[in-house]
């Protein structure tokens, strides 16, 4: 049995106008378990969110963790600037770091737990020597770059790998994963393994971000593996 699930949800698709107030809406009680900050830099994908000064006031403007997923080239040299700016966990993409192990090093001699992710066309493979020094792994279950997009189901044998691995090298691993997912989609993603969510438009999309929280949350916790 894994840990409890974490939701975390992604501003991506916040109102930015009022980035304060929509973080304020996913805090309280029962509420999110850290931020989501998508990173896009219009290269890694074919979008442009924001950098690192909006990433620092996201940390500055709440208590809860931030997980900052980084979909930019190069990230073996911007990477570690996130973690100076406080984020917790600062995620890279598999496809954009040529020294993986030596970034985790530099992320937690920096103070922030590492993350390594996976588009959907890269297997589970390219990461699997790695793992061992990561305290998460990102399994993207869209083509990263938008929000809004439908979970792809063929991802779920990659979650359910990736789970397996864990177990049998025995791991400090958390298993993240983003992009699609709802109500409809998190109890398959629970049994196949994953233990953080991330949920863009099903939380913002809702009248009642808490409730929406809440929602998901109960429906991973009577599905994880
Ligand atoms: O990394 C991302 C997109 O590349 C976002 O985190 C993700 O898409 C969240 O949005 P949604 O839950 O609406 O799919
Ligand atoms: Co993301």
């Amino acid at each position: 049995m894994t840990a409890a699930p974490a939701i975390h949800p992604s501003i991506l698709n916040a109102d930015v106008s009022r980035l304060a107030d929509e973080i304020a809406r996913i805090c309280g009680p029962g509420g999110a378990d850290g931020v989501h900050v998508d990173v896009m830099d219009n290269h890694f994908v074919p979008n442009l969110s924001w950098g690192l000064p909006v990433v620092e006031a996201v940390v500055g403007c709440t208590g809860l963790p931030i997980d900052a997923h980084l979909m930019i080239e190069d990230a073996d040299r911007w990477a570690p600037a996130y973690a100076e700016a406080g984020c917790t966990t600062v995620t890279a993409h598999a496809e954009a770091t040529t020294a993986p192990v030596r970034l985790a090093a530099e992320l937690h001699r920096l103070g922030a737990r590492a993350g390594i992710a996976l588009r959907p066309a890269t297997p589970l493979a390219a990461v699997a020597d790695v793992l061992g020094d990561f305290e998460m792994l990102l399994i993207m279950t869209v083509e990263p770059g938008f929000g809004g997009q439908s979970f792809i189901e063929s991802m779920l044998p990659k979650i359910q790998g990736a789970r397996r691995l864990v177990g049998q090298r025995g791991l400090e691993l958390s298993i993240q994963i983003d992009g699609g997912v709802s109500a409809a989609t998190i109890e398959r993603a629970a049994e196949a393994g994953a233990d953080v969510f991330v949920a863009g438009s099903a939380v913002y999309g809702a009248d009642d971000a808490l409730a929406a929280i809440g929602e998901l949350r109960a429906l991973a916790a009577a599905h994880m593996c």
